[in-house]
């Protein structure tokens, strides 16, 4: 069988080694950083990690953990990132992946040579010396929440501005902080953890949003909010479960406008939900304020939509992420608007043998998703699957981004989101027919090499 490439050992990459190792389908894996774990790995050697200091995983430990390897029973139902780096740790040394990854050596260039498949250039960053191998697949692992996203065009006068400006990618603790005026920008998860801790040692911090967001806290009723999510609620038509989701929210929380936030104007599955039991009751103490977007900055200053303005040491741009494949030739997967057109978010229809794991946002965590993911490739790699034909895959990408388009507020954030539950059937269902074309080969059609 064909080598395979493996991109990147975070919690992705790792799913993928472990599967294909099981299913004995020889690979190498290839990682930037000295260890595994990606963006769990707080000050990852690779440069890509946005792990703070503080930051706990906001899915519970029972959605977030690998089906072939439960996190220990002694975690706590949200673990902090240094117990997460311990149980990828732990992961691959149970199944003995450790020496097919190499470390410290980045991917440069993945290109496809048609009649030869993939050739993929790699650089050892303690020599510099490179070298090119060939690969029957790629599988892509190098996560999306990295290359920071700062607001384009930049905020008017941003280039003026005396204070200090910077991407939540680059936070690590509050210290930097302390007795400064902060204004942090966002409202998904980054921008209320942070708001949340420097608002313990700033003199002030101020949350600024374009718009409202549903807050969910951690725990619903003494249960965790994502079991009620992935429960009997997620079997009920979306509609259902977002009525029902607003209620037992209004029934537990109130109105957020009583907390000083924007109501809302979409439903509440129809954003990437923001989570935090810290930042109602840190709103409710007066120690973070709530401000509307900002217009403009004014040498010192920060001049909000409605009108009022802020004298601001520290601009915290909370304002998410890219997805970017250095490696990749632009043309190979074009993220127009931050999207990527991909048979069930994994495979390209027009580049055989790319396949992309871990490249979703869901509501759940991407542990589990990445590790069914990486299944069906397997499928398809050693030949238990085959997929249909391109134009339908193109088709089936197509009505994803249409799905999407009908569901989700439009923002650069919402263009790979899947809810854990259903997408996880998609992917079983996916693989019945793979495994079905085998057995019906009449018309088939197989990536050419
Ligand atoms: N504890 C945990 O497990 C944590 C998980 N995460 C995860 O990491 C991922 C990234 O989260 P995060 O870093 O919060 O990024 P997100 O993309 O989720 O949120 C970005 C926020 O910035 C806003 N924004 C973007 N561009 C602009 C702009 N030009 N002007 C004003 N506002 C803007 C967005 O608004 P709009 O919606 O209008 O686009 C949104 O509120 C998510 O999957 C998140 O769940 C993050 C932190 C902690």
């Amino acid at each position: 069988m064909e080598r395979v490439c493996v991109i990147g050992a975070g919690s992705s990459g790792i799913a993928a080694c472990q599967v294909l190792a099981a299913r004995g389908i020889p690979y190498d894996c290839y990682e930037t950083g000295s260890e595994v774990g990606g963006n769990w790995r707080y000050l990852n050697d690779n440069g890509m990690s946005s792990a703070y200091r503080s930051l706990h995983i906001n899915t519970s430990r029972q959605i977030m953990e690998y089906a072939c390897f439960p996190m220990a029973d002694d975690y706590p139902v949200y673990p902090s990132h240094f117990q997460i780096a311990r149980y990828f740790d732990a992961f691959v040394d149970h199944f003995g992946l450790r020496a097919s990854i190499t470390f410290r050596t980045e991917v440069t260039r993945a290109a496809h040579i048609p009649g030869e498949g993939w050739q993929v250039t790699v650089r050892r960053l303690d020599t510099g010396a490179s070298h090119e191998r060939t690969y029957g697949a790629v599988l892509v692992a190098t996560g999306h929440h990295w290359k920071p996203r700062m607001p384009r065009p930049p905020l008017p006068g941003a280039g003026r501005f005396t204070g200090r400006q910077t991407h939540s990618h680059h936070y690590r603790t509050p210290d930097p902080f302390a007795d400064r005026r902060v204004l942090v920008l966002g409202i998904g998860n980054s921008a209320c953890d942070i708001a949340v801790e420097t608002s313990r040692v700033s003199r002030r911090t101020f949350l600024a949003m374009r718009r409202g967001a549903h807050i969910l806290p951690k725990y619903l009723f003494g249960v965790p909010t994502d079991h009620l999510t992935n429960s009997a609620l997620a079997r009920a038509p979306l509609a259902v479960q977002d009525r029902g989701l607003q209620l037992l929210l209004r029934l537990s929380r109130g109105s957020l406008s009583g907390y000083g936030l924007p109501t809302p104007r979409h439903r509440v599955l129809g954003a990437h939900p923001t989570i935090s039991d810290d930042l109602l009751s840190r709103l409710g103490h007066g120690d973070i304020a709530v401000k509307p977007n900002p217009e403009r900055l004014e040498h010192d200053r920060v001049v909000f939509a409605d009108g009022t303005s802020e004298v601001i040491d520290d601009i915290i741009y909370c304002t998410g992420y890219d997805i970017s494949f250095p490696f990749l030739r632009g043309e190979l997967t074009d993220p127009t608007d931050n999207a990527v057109s991909l048979y069930h978010r994994v495979v390209s229809p027009d580049h055989p043998g790319l396949y992309f794991i871990g490249l979703v946002q869901p509501l759940g965590a991407i542990m589990p998703l990445a590790e069914a993911q990486s299944h069906w490739v397997a499928d398809l790699l050693d030949g238990r699957g085959i997929l249909p034909e391109p134009a339908e895959m193109r088709r089936e990408a197509q009505a994803y981004r249409e799905a999407l388009a009908r569901r989700y507020v439009a923002s650069r954030r919402h263009t790979i989101q899947v809810d854990a539950r259903s997408y996880l059937k998609e992917l079983r269902d996916e693989r019945r027919q793979a495994a079905a074309r085998v057995r019906r080969p009449a018309g088939r059609w197989s990536h050419p090499r």
